[in-house]
């Protein structure tokens, strides 16, 4: 692409692509100088340009230039940035339904019914913490929400391969480092809001500004804010929302409400109560926290066009969400749950269904621990919890990173004041305990980790069997 295409007056030259990081940087590039948390990108202009950056985009003065390459000085350059991946890439989010997913819980398992039901009635992509997908592609992601060169080029790809929507998870990082800056979101859509990475927002009105970015600027004023009308803040979302609101709940009146709802460990029925007419809903999903997730997807379907009876047909064998209360099934007299919780509330609801499906008489034995280098505040929280529902703990790690997992399981041992539980830092030994001591109706709870094959170990990404196969192996060798 010529570089006049991207900025008005640069030069005709060609260019090769974009890039943020110096070393990535291939000949013919443009390199943004992006301030970063620890680094400053234009302290890395030098390498750059050893690499073949032909141009530079800047916003502080720079005193030597350097022949033959051009220097383009702006005043936010993550804004330029964001603009010029949409124009390299072609506008591809315009050629979409762009489904933009946020909230604290819950984005991945609405991101991935919408593109399941949505694959009924045209090809949809998804792009969030479990994967990027589209037609027969499944790249694995390091973010929930990728950089915004990253995520511009994917969704090129998709419409390339094809994709009439894409469902887009969009994290608070996301919103606050303006990675989907680009994108004009046909249909935002709001989980819920509870105690979340206060480690990078410093304070939760902080995280929740950050949340407001997509229904304040994001959504296409011709789009859809879908709400969650039992939510807190849902007054808040609903005052500066961009686009009309449509709302979705259980305990108020809402334009998509569940009533009458009745559940098991298998499956759901509910009526939803939509402009005054009764339809009766029958999922594979459980929990109510997922029938909130259910009825998201649901408004943000219909609301885009997607038939009622398409979306209620499909609801009844929706595809188990990776990691995301997935019960293990392999015969055996107890209950086994794998599930991604790793926040405060993901990690009460699931104790709570636990509560729910497990006789008076049997026990819940929850397995988790908590993630090294992130939130320090929530591992005591995780611990109080644990002391309310469960009934024998196993505390084990779950992405200690470079901190000691032993110190992370002490700080949620101090809010475990009556129940009993032990340590065992090795994560396949502590499922193959909870496993090989379980009686009859128990039920054994695997938290933190969900579909992750990998642990964040002080030497990186460590590759891990994952807690469904540790399950199943460990049911196949101790209790058959
Ligand atoms: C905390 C956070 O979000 N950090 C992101 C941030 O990094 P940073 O600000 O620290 O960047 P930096 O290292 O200071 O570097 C500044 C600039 O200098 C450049 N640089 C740096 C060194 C060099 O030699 N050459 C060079 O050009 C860098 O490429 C960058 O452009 O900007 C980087 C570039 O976009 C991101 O890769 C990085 O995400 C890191 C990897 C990360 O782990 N982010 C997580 C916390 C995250 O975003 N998570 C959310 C939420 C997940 C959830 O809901 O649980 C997500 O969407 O995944
Ligand atoms: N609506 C909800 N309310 C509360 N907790 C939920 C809800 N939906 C899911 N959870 C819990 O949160 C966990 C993560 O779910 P999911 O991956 O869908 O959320 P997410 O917002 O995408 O999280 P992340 O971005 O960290 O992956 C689940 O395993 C479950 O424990």
């Amino acid at each position: 692409m010529r570089l006049s295409k991207l900025f008005k007056n640069a030069p005709t030259v060609n260019v090769s692509g974009l890039c943020f990081d110096s070393r990535k940087v291939k000949p013919d590039n443009v390199y943004f100088c992006l301030p970063g948390l620890t680094f400053d990108g234009h302290d890395f202009i030098d390498d750059a340009i050893k690499n073949g950056a032909i141009c530079i985009v800047h916003s502080r003065e720079i005193e030597k230039k350097q022949n033959g390459v051009i220097y383009i000085k702006v005043s936010d350059v993550n804004a330029a940035m964001n603009q010029c991946a949409r124009l390299f890439y072609g506008r591809p989010s315009d050629k979409m339904t762009m489904f933009g997913i946020t909230g604290t819980n819950g984005k991945s398992t609405i991101a991935n019914i919408i593109r399941s039901i949505m694959n009924e009635v045209e090809p949809c992509g998804y792009i969030g913490t479990i994967a990027i997908e589209y037609g027969d592609v499944k790249l694995m992601p390091d973010l929930t929400t990728p950089d915004a060169l990253f995520l511009q080029s994917k969704l090129a790809d998709m419409v390339n391969a094809g994709m009439k929507a894409c469902a887009l998870e969009v994290s608070s990082h996301g919103l606050s480092q303006g990675r989907v800056d680009g994108i004009n979101f046909n249909v935002a859509v709001f989980t819920n809001f509870t105690y979340d990475h206060l480690d990078f927002h410093g304070t939760l009105e902080n995280y929740f500004d950050a949340k407001c970015i997509l229904f304040k600027d994001r959504v296409r004023s011709d789009g859809v804010s879908i709400l969650n009308i039992d939510d807190k803040k849902f007054e808040a979302l609903k005052s500066i929302s961009k686009a009309p609101v449509i709302s979705y709940g259980i305990d108020h009146e809402a334009d998509y409400r569940a009533i009458n709802i009745q559940m098991d460990s298998n499956s759901t029925h509910f009526d939803l109560v939509y402009q005054g007419k009764a339809y009766s809903v029958m999922t594979n999903l459980v929990a109510t926290y997922n029938i909130y997730n259910l009825l998201a997807a649901i408004a943000a379907l219909h609301e885009s066009g997607v038939s009622m009876d398409t979306i209620l047909s499909a609801c009844s064998h929706l595809p188990q969400v990776e990691g995301r209360l997935e019960q293990i099934k392999e015969g055996q007299s107890f209950n086994v749950i794998v599930d991604f919780a790793h926040t405060p509330d993901g990690m009460e609801k699931m104790m709570q269904f636990g509560r729910m499906i497990t006789p008076d008489n049997s026990d819940l034995i929850a397995v988790f621990g908590s993630a090294g280098k992130r939130d320090v505040a929530k591992r005591k929280v995780f611990g109080e919890l644990a002391d309310i529902y469960c009934d024998y703990v196993i505390l084990t790690e779950d992405d200690p990173r470079d901190e000691d997992p032993k110190e992370i399981a002490d700080m949620i041992k101090e809010g475990i004041k009556n129940t009993a539980n032990i340590y065992i830092e090795d994560r396949y030994e502590a499922i193959r305990q909870a496993i090989e001591n379980a009686k009859e109706n128990d039920t054994i709870l695997l938290l933190g980790k969900g579909d992750e094959a990998f642990i964040y170990r002080e030497e990186g990404r460590a590759p891990w069997i994952g807690d469904d196969k540790a399950a199943r192996e460990c049911i196949q060798k101790y209790r058959k």
